[in-house]
């Protein structure tokens, strides 16, 4: 899999949640969002642990190894609670497909534009979303909730790739390589 600009177009779209998967994500995540700080932190640092290049665009704490020392930066913080408030939005609409593009499309091009993030990274925090939401809500994100948690991500990782597609992001050579050492590495983790 490489995920740069022109790669979108032989991108399958997602299959559409059906409503009982949209119940069930529904159910599952307002025990996380009750959480939402905590939870939106494990997510980042397991994120930056395990991908410790995903931390390059992260001025505050690039340099930093040490986890106690990148939790406590803000800027983590706020990008943690980012992520989960954007999520919050995805699932509370999650009947309105059109909102759900809008949401991922701001999204994406921010991240595009103003922060030049490959696109892989969204790939891999969507993995990491969901291993350590099972790892901190086993009762919860059993296989039928990890399926259809897996479909959402999904969708939004191929909306992602659509609005970096029609910006005509083109990945370096460098970040290309890197992406393909990343996605071995996902391989290597899940087995
Ligand atoms: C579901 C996925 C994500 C969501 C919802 C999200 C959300 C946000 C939001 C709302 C902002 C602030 C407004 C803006 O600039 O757009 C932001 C900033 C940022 N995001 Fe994300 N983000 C996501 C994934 C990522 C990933 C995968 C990376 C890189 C590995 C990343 C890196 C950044 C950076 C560097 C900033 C600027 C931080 C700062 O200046 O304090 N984001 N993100």
């Amino acid at each position: 899999m490489e995920v740069n600009g022109g790669e979108h177009e032989k991108m399958e779209r997602p299959e559409t949640l059906m409503e009982e998967e949209r119940m069930t994500i529904k159910n599952t995540w307002s025990k996380v969002y009750a959480n939402k700080e905590a939870a939106g932190i494990a997510v980042l640092i397991r994120l930056f642990t395990s991908f410790p290049s995903s931390k390059q665009y992260f001025s505050d704490f690039r340099h930093m190894e040490d986890v106690q020392e990148m939790q406590s930066s803000v800027q983590l913080q706020k990008h943690a609670v980012r992520v989960m408030k954007a999520l919050n939005t995805l699932v509370e609409n999650i009947h309105d497909g059109e909102k759900t593009a809008s949401v991922v499309e701001l999204v994406a091009k921010s991240h595009a534009h103003k922060h030049n993030v490959e696109p892989v990274y969204f790939k891999i925090l969507a993995g990491v979303i969901l291993e350590v939401l099972v790892e901190a809500f086993p009762e919860s994100f059993g296989a039928e909730a990890q399926r259809a948690w897996s479909k959402l991500m999904d969708v939004v990782f191929w909306h992602v790739t659509r609005v970096y597609s029609e910006i005509g992001w083109a990945s370096t050579e460098r970040e290309r390589e890197r992406e393909r050492e990343t996605i071995i590495a996902i391989q290597y983790c899940s087995g």
